[in-house]
């Protein structure tokens, strides 16, 4: 499937036009349908796209925020992406957004994942906007290499759901969108900051195993053109 690279001189540039970009989108969902949807990303590069799009005008009391991947800890746990999304995005005028959370106070992670797919699902598809990340060695989401729950994680066949995954690589027991979920949003993104990310895109992108780099399922096989967001 075609990529497009957005190339920026630096992260906070690179963070308002991201926020311009998903709010527009967002926006004329609000419009054209009356709500929209938003899965975002954990990790350390998002805190200033979260900044900057948390300010952008739009009716946010109807827009409902998911993540795209979690780990299977509270949300007072440092670690928690439910956490870093409400430190950061749900705040100014996004505080008025409807967040739908993967961890689930359930007594194993496979309730959690049963209760987070039901709720996700309410949301609807496809998911308006995505937003992914990408990790050095390749994972996006939490289809991490070697994961447990990896080939089914990515098979487009099965249905939209939230899926466990446990690796090496991942820390804590994970919860994830399935690429199904992803796939076919109507805006997806792949946000990657730094000259080693960039390294590791390039090496997705001339390869095909996607055991060894999941990011390529991704890249290859999402039914949406992927959108690349680089600053470095
Ligand atoms: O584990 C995770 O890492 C990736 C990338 O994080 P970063 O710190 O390198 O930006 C992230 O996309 C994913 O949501 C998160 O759970």
């Amino acid at each position: 499937m075609a990529h497009t690279l957005h190339s920026f001189d630096n992260g906070p540039a690179l963070a308002e036009a991201l926020a311009d970009k998903v709010a527009a989108t967002l926006s004329e969902s609000v419009t054209t349908r009356g709500n929209a949807t938003l899965a975002v990303s954990g990790g350390s590069t998002p805190k200033a796209f979260f900044e900057a799009l948390s300010k952008k005008p739009l009716d946010w009391s109807k827009v409902s925020v998911t993540l795209v991947d979690e780990r299977f800890v509270p949300a007072d746990n440092p670690r928690s992406n439910h956490l870093l999304v409400a430190t950061h995005l749900l705040k100014n005028a996004a505080s008025e957004a409807d967040f739908i959370p993967l961890y689930q106070p359930e007594a194993d992670i496979e309730a959690a994942a049963t209760v987070a797919t039901d709720a996700v699902s309410e949301m609807g598809t496809p998911l308006d906007v995505v937003i992914l990340g990408m990790g050095a060695d390749g994972h996006t989401a939490s289809f991490f290499p070697g994961g447990d729950n990896l080939e089914d994680a990515l098979d487009l066949e099965l249905p939209p759901r939230v899926m466990t995954m446990e690796a090496a690589g991942a820390g804590e027991p994970r919860l994830t969108l399935s690429f199904s979920s992803i796939a076919d949003a109507g805006l997806l993104v792949v946000h990657i900051e730094g000259p080693e990310k960039k390294s590791v895109l390039e090496k997705a992108l001339s390869g095909e195993d996607e055991a060894e780099m999941p990011i390529r399922a991704v890249l290859g096989r999402a039914e949406t053109p992927v959108e690349i967001y680089w600053a470095p």
